[in-house]
């Protein structure tokens, strides 16, 4: 495995969509690459992704996540260098974001801080944008740290809500724009901290 490459880990509980487009951003990439999915969720759709691009992945559970090595040695064997939370469900445990200390981020689907939190989540953010008639919202790229969607922002991206909009309809503009700007901003992330020596 070449030393210089960044070995990406993506964690994902979902579809997997975002992975997706994350694994076709970096195929064939001279110096990034996903290496390993990370799924809490048996039977999850980001598994079959895995699978159809041949991506080793890891199937995990919450006493070894959050009360044992939260999976940092299993990591470490196949060489993740930063990790992209996708859909990804339980709250990175304080050992794992120390490990991995400012080479963590993840993509929230609305304009935060409001809308994040606890219990905020799929469907459930867009559900409170639209009960709130919002005239706006958006995705929100950040920096992962011990709460949930309190990490400094990297990018924001609004989108409009229209009076009609339903839960699904909001989401699918949302998705639109999480695949349109979260592969490369990954990159400008990743590429960032390589430069600065801090991968
Ligand atoms: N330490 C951190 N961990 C995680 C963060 C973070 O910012 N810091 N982001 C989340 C992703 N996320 C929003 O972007 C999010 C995901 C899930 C929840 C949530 O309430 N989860 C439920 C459990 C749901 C389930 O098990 O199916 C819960 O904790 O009760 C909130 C926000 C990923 N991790
Ligand atoms: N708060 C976390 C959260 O709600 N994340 C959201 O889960 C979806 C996963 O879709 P995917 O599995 O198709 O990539 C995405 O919309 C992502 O923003």
């Amino acid at each position: 495995m070449s030393s210089n490459k960044v070995h990406l880990a993506i964690f994902a509980s979902g579809a997997g969509s975002n992975a997706k487009k994350i694994i076709g951003h970096f195929n064939h990439h001279p110096g990034i690459t996903v290496s390993l999915i990370v799924c809490n969720k048996p039977g999850a759709g980001v598994l079959k992704i895995a699978a159809d691009h041949n991506i080793p992945f890891l199937t995990i559970e919450k006493e070894t996540f959050f009360r044992g090595n939260a999976y940092i040695d299993e990591l470490r064997a196949y060489n993740i260098n930063f990790i992209v939370l996708a859909g990804f469900l339980w709250k990175i445990p304080e050992k794992l974001i120390k490990a991995y200390q400012g080479n963590i981020i993840n993509i929230h689907p609305a304009l935060l801080p409001k809308y994040g939190g606890k219990g905020m989540y799929g469907s459930f953010v867009h559900e409170a944008v639209i009960r709130d008639k919002e005239t706006q919202s958006g995705i929100t790229i950040h920096f992962v740290d011990e709460l949930y969607d309190h990490g400094d922002h990297i990018l924001q991206v609004t989108c409009p809500v229209y009076p009609s909009d339903t839960p699904a309809l909001l989401a699918q503009r949302i998705h639109a724009l999480e695949h349109e700007y979260f592969p490369a901003t990954v990159e400008k992330v990743v590429m960032e901290k390589k430069n600065a020596g801090a991968l």
